[in-house]
């Protein structure tokens, strides 16, 4: 699966949100989105899975327009993972977990043998499957994250849109879901604040910075101490880590960071 947006822009009322914004996810890419609280990685990434309509630009995944596929389609090709995981009525985790199978069914078919298989497995996969008959809404913000990623396992699609998809879990699950998401070798574009974590899943990074698209390229191009400066505003040091090979970002508090000036 390939992603390819063109000159995407996209306004909230009067405000324009995302400005002009070309990107590509090419097979089996992962690419980060990263950027300042604001900046319009969520409503990007919305426009990108049709949760908004973009007021300019094209979505093509394999040459295909994603703006004009029907829902049915998109939801087989693309998994998403929202930041809010709220759901109108109590279902319980299995049920919830469950809904990543509809778009392989059609109207009004009951769950196969495989369906049941693909349920329990994401669930497994996330360490959520002795909780099955527990009631979604009574579960932790942490615990609701990792059943919406069991959902998006059971779903299978070949493209995923991850928006923040570790913003509640601890230590353990971040690694947990960063690395199934990495094995299945599937194309991801995914929002992520934790820079260290970008740098050590992500093949490129995009920056967003007020709506636009200000930089791009591999962690190591990207995450220097002057670019994370120019972004946010923080001083930091960064070293290639002996281990991983990969940029491993240290932030200097302004104490710390006055000493080293001294
Ligand atoms: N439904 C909405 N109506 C009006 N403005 C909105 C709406 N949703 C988001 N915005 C605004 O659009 C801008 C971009 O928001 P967005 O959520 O895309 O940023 P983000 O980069 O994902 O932020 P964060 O890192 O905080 O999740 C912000 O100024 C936000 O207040």
């Amino acid at each position: 699966m390939q992603l390819k947006i063109d000159n995407m822009t996209f306004s909230y009322g009067e405000k324009e949100t995302i400005k002009d914004i070309s990107l590509h996810v090419n097979e089996g890419e992962f690419v980060g989105l990263i950027g300042p609280n604001g900046s319009g990685k969520s409503t990007l990434l919305k426009n990108i899975c049709r949760a908004l309509t973009p007021d300019a630009g094209m979505a093509v995944l394999d040459g295909e327009n994603i703006l004009s596929m029907n829902h049915k389609r998109l939801a087989l090709k693309i998994g998403a993972v929202g930041q809010e995981n709220e759901v109108p009525f109590d279902f319980t985790v299995e049920e919830i977990v469950a809904m990543g199978r509809t778009p392989h069914k059609k109207l009004f078919e009951i769950d196969n043998e495989y369906d049941k298989y693909m349920t329990n497995h994401a669930l497994e996969h996330v360490g959520m499957a002795h909780m099955a008959k527990r009631s979604y809404r009574s579960l932790s913000g942490g615990e609701k994250q990792r059943v919406v990623i069991a959902r998006v396992i059971a779903q299978e699609s070949e493209f995923l849109i991850l928006d923040e998809p570790t913003n509640h879990l601890d230590i353990s699950y971040q690694m947990q879901v960063f690395d199934f998401v990495k094995r299945l070798q599937i194309t991801v574009l995914s929002a992520i604040h934790d820079l260290n974590m970008a740098a050590l899943y992500c093949d490129r990074i995009y920056v967003l910075k007020a709506g636009k698209i200000v930089l791009h390229g591999t962690p190591e191009e990207v995450l220097t101490p002057e670019n994370i400066l120019d972004i946010y505003g923080v001083h930091c040091d960064t070293i290639v880590h002996p281990i991983t090979g990969k940029v491993s970002i240290t932030f200097l508090p302004e104490g710390i960071y006055a000493q080293t000036k001294r």
